[in-house]
């Protein structure tokens, strides 16, 4: 049984994709108040992996799983998965009952969530809670447990339907993400992994530091992939942190380090001055492929 550290409470859209993912699996699920702090316990060994969430369709990159990746700790990305995060407005129904017996949303005066669950849900904000302020809070389930927590407030919270049922709390308004279309793909890392099906799909990502003063450098490095037809998926660039117009790029790239390619490519670059550090090489699942374990 694997000990597996996720943004808590519980409740989080991590919680949930962390259950679709390992259905059926008897694995320790171990939530944490910051995704620091879950991937903090997997770097001292009182976990053996954390589930974090990395990017958004809507939102973008989840920027403090991409520092924390790039920066924060060297452990190994062991599989990847697409999860529809479907977010809900969550509160105390009774509140918002008018005396016809209507919901009266216009009475909600504060709304809380995770920043990147606030960000997927801005049309409805603007639409249906036009008095409410917005307040960010460290996940989406801190939100609603803060919600129920304190009621009679006019507090309405966004996040999941699990935290929804975990804190007896009432569904408001179902489905409010702005695109019906709206995944997050979820990191799994740490040095012990589970054991996986294989996957159609291969990914290998790296971080790659150009070499300075050297003009072209970066047209240089998607070109070593380019020649030889390698798919990018991704490319992010995140500042170093050491100086200002100093950036690491963080590449997703189709296709394990096991392929013929790929290794020719790094060491083509790396030729060239750059650093390349290898962040993992995994199967990457779609949400359909749940039964990966
Ligand atoms: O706050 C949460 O519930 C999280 O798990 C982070 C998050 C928020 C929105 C979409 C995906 C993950």
């Amino acid at each position: 049984m694997r000990k597996i550290a996720f943004l808590g409470p519980e409740g989080t859209v991590t919680h949930e994709a962390a259950h679709y993912f390992f259905a059926g699996e008897p694995h320790q699920f171990i939530p944490y108040r910051l995704i620091a702090d879950a991937v903090a316990s997997t770097v001292a060994d009182e976990t053996d992996l954390s589930l974090v969430p990395i990017e958004n369709t809507i939102e973008g990159s989840v920027k403090d799983s991409i520092d924390l990746l790039v920066h924060g700790v060297d452990l190994p990305i062991q599989a990847e998965w697409d999860y529809p995060s479907i977010q809900n407005l969550i509160g105390l129904r009774a509140e918002y009952i008018t005396s016809s017996g209507e919901l009266d949303l216009s009475r909600v005066k504060k709304v809380f969530s995770k920043d990147v669950a606030i960000a997927q849900c801005m049309d409805f904000i603007k639409k249906h809670l036009p008095n409410a302020e917005l307040e960010f809070s460290s996940s989406t389930a801190a939100g609603v447990r803060y919600v129920k927590e304190n009621p009679n407030e006019g507090y309405a919270a966004i996040g999941s339907k699990l935290a929804t049922e975990l804190y007896q709390t009432d569904l408001l308004a179902p489905n409010i993400t702005d695109h019906s279309n709206n995944f997050t793909r979820f990191l799994l890392i740490g040095h012990h992994p589970p054991v996986l099906k294989p996957s159609d799909e291969m990914k290998t990502t790296i971080l790659v530091t150009l070499p300075e003063d050297y003009p072209g450098a970066l047209h240089q490095v998607l070109s070593a992939f380019a020649w030889r037809r390698i798919n990018l998926t991704k490319i992010e660039s995140r500042p170093t942190k050491l100086k200002l117009g100093s950036y690491y790029f963080y590449i997703d790239i189709k296709g394990s380090l096991d392929s013929v390619l790929l290794p020719g490519a790094i060491a083509e670059i790396e030729a060239i001055g750059c650093l390349v550090r290898v962040l993992g090489s995994y199967p990457s699942y779609s949400y359909s492929q749940r039964a990966v374990l």
